[in-house]
């Protein structure tokens, strides 16, 4: 009998060969894109080609980048697993999921990265087993004295009541005061009563007066007379420290090192300063409460120092630990003022409103009511819209144990990061339909006009239930390093989806027990900063160098506060009162 030929798989054309491939291609990234977890419960696990390290070098190369494109690749998940040199990193996108991580910081740890920067900014061996005394991590080296005293939560604790009320007050006081100076003293006040225009970077001008104005309520005047250099300074090691965090061998990048010892050297003879200063009386208030003195600078200052020496930390750990606080004032800050400034400059109507709203805060020629200045509606709108749009905090955190929250198992020792642009650019949640100003890719300065009571009053609440959640179980910690209450209005009322989204979504400074410290000072510094430069100064943009350069974008190079990506030209001149 003579058998048919069967379709065997030598006889399929090529053209069907190429069919089947695309349709296999398209079914896989259809399943893995409509896949919710792994099937092993965690989230899904976006693929990779290289073993072990899996997207570790795409994301130390571009993080911002890399994490678009895999929230593009995945755009109904609310959280993706990647691989990143043999550990689990789950990137997080669902708001709400989120808010519940930042809640279980007994769980979802910080302390890790707290550690990171104590070796990464300079402490010695000693001054990590210090650190790890009390610290919430996977595992604590087994050298190190478990004795209950909770090290990093009682700094974390100190910091926070140090940059609140009166406190909070003077540092903004100082700051402010300083800003004065350096914008009279680079814009004197003409003596024939016609003030010249001069053209120049905003960006720049921004960047240098908010640097020297913080560094100097922050630290004090002492530091300059011996570290004139220390503005730029900063700015070196902002671009040199990311390579020392990415573990660059010193011996093939000797740069970034050799700024870090720089610095510690100079913090170290900023402290033996203060001390001898204030053993031989110079300092003029006898007042160990005092909240501001030329040579420790901010109380907060002082008694960070002072809260290391008392647990045994070394000169060099407490420099760093200087460094660090320098550091986050300044690279989170003065871009998120830089982009702020610079939008309003760009847009004549905000800056006549603004204008308006800043009148009704005078309370003399030249000086302002500081409170009324930060409650302004359009002010505080382009504040939280300049935070959404030109910033990308990472929020990263370590699982401690294996736990499910959201529908997803979250294995212990794996790396969590929850990508907060991401959350402040999804069209879901800041677009209204019909309104071409609201997609999220643009800044519109009204879009916070209905105020952000709730954004601060829900921060809050989660941070009391982090701090519950945190303390649990944990060693007792000394009466003078619980938490003082914040007061804020609480949430009133039902939301709807839409705020409620919102609400959750806005992320610039992390949450949890951890949330930002410094976010109080950052509001007062970046909206008093701008009424303060508008009183002084007429701001107008060259239209001829706006056309050739563009409108200034947030520059996705970097994490935290994202500077602007080109200068803007402008002529600046004094205000004749
Ligand atoms: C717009 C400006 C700022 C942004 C976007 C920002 C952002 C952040 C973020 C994302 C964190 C980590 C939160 C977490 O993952 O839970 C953080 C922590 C912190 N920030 Fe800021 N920050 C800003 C300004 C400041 C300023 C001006 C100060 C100091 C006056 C400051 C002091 C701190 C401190 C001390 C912590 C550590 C909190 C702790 O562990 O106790 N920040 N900030």
């Amino acid at each position: 009998m003579e058998l048919k030929p069967t379709l065997s798989l030598y006889t399929v054309s090529p053209p069907i060969w190429l069919l089947a491939g695309i349709l296999l291609f398209f079914a896989w990234r259809w399943s893995i894109r409509h896949h919710k977890v792994s099937s092993n419960g965690e989230p899904p696990l976006v693929p990779y080609l290289i073993p072990w390290l899996g997207h570790g070098f795409s994301l130390i190369n571009d993080i911002n980048g890399f994490v678009e494109w895999v929230r593009s690749s995945f755009p109904s998940s609310g959280a993706v697993t990647v691989q990143v040199a043999g550990r689990h990193l789950y990137l997080i996108f669902d708001a709400k999921l989120a808010s519940q991580i930042y809640r279980r910081s007994d769980n979802f740890l910080f302390d890790p990265f707290n550690l990171m920067v104590f070796r990464t900014t300079g402490g010695t061996k000693n001054d990590l087993e210090i650190a790890q005394n009390g610290a919430r991590l996977v595992k604590t080296d087994p050298n190190v004295v478990v004795d209950g005293t909770h090290f990093m939560h009682g700094f974390h604790i100190m910091t926070k009541n140090h940059l609140s009320g009166e406190f909070l007050e003077e540092l903004t006081r100082r700051f402010i005061e300083t800003l004065c100076k350096e914008i009279d003293r680079n814009f004197p006040i003409s003596k024939n009563g016609k003030p010249e225009w001069r053209t120049m970077d905003l960006c720049h001008l921004i960047k240098s007066l908010w640097t020297h104005a913080s560094i100097e309520a922050l630290m004090g005047t002492n530091i300059y007379t011996f570290w004139p250099e220390i503005d730029d300074w900063i700015w070196e090691f902002d671009s040199t420290f990311p390579m020392i965090i990415a573990q660059y061998p010193s011996l093939l990048f000797p740069k970034p090192y050799k700024v870090r010892e720089e610095g510690i050297r100079k913090l170290i003879d900023w402290e033996r300063m203060a001390r001898e200063a204030e053993e031989e009386g110079k300092i003029k208030s006898d007042d160990p409460n005092r909240l501001w003195d030329p040579y420790w600078g901010h109380a907060y200052s002082r008694e960070a120092s002072k809260f290391y020496a008392k647990f045994g930390v070394s000169e060099r750990g407490r420099a760093g630990n200087k460094m660090g606080i320098i550091w986050g004032i300044a690279a989170n800050a003065i871009p998120v003022a830089m982009q702020v400034i610079n939008q309003t400059v760009l847009n004549p109507t905000t800056l006549e409103e603004l204008h308006s709203e800043i009148s009704r805060c005078q309370t003399g020629p030249l000086s302002l009511d500081m409170g009324k200045v930060t409650t302004q509606p359009k002010l505080k709108s382009m504040f939280l819209e300049a935070l959404r749009w030109a910033t990308a905090s990472p929020s990263p955190r370590v699982v401690r144990e294996d736990c499910e929250i959201g529908g997803y198992r979250f294995k212990s020792n794996s790396m969590v990061m929850i990508p907060a642009r991401i959350l402040q650019l999804e069209p879901a949640t800041w677009e209204i339909p019909g309104n071409e100003q609201s997609k999220p890719d643009l800044f519109w300065p009204e879009r916070f006009l209905d105020g952000d009571q709730e954004h601060e009053a829900h921060r809050v609440d989660e941070n009391i239930e982090a701090e519950a959640n945190h303390i649990a179980g944990a060693p007792s910690s000394p009466e003078e390093l619980k938490p003082r209450r914040v007061q804020v209005e609480p949430i009133s009322g039902p939301k709807s989806k839409d705020i409620q989204r919102r609400i959750l979504s806005l992320r610039p400074f992390g949450g949890g027990t951890t949330i930002c410290s410094g976010r109080h000072f950052a509001t007062n510094e970046i909206l008093g900063g701008l009424a303060t430069l508008l009183l002084r100064l007429e701001i107008e943009v060259i239209d001829e160098e706006l056309i050739k350069h563009g409108v200034p974008q947030p520059d996705l190079r970097k994490q935290g506060g994202l500077f602007p990506d080109r200068p803007l030209m402008v002529r600046v001149r004094r205000r004749m009162s």
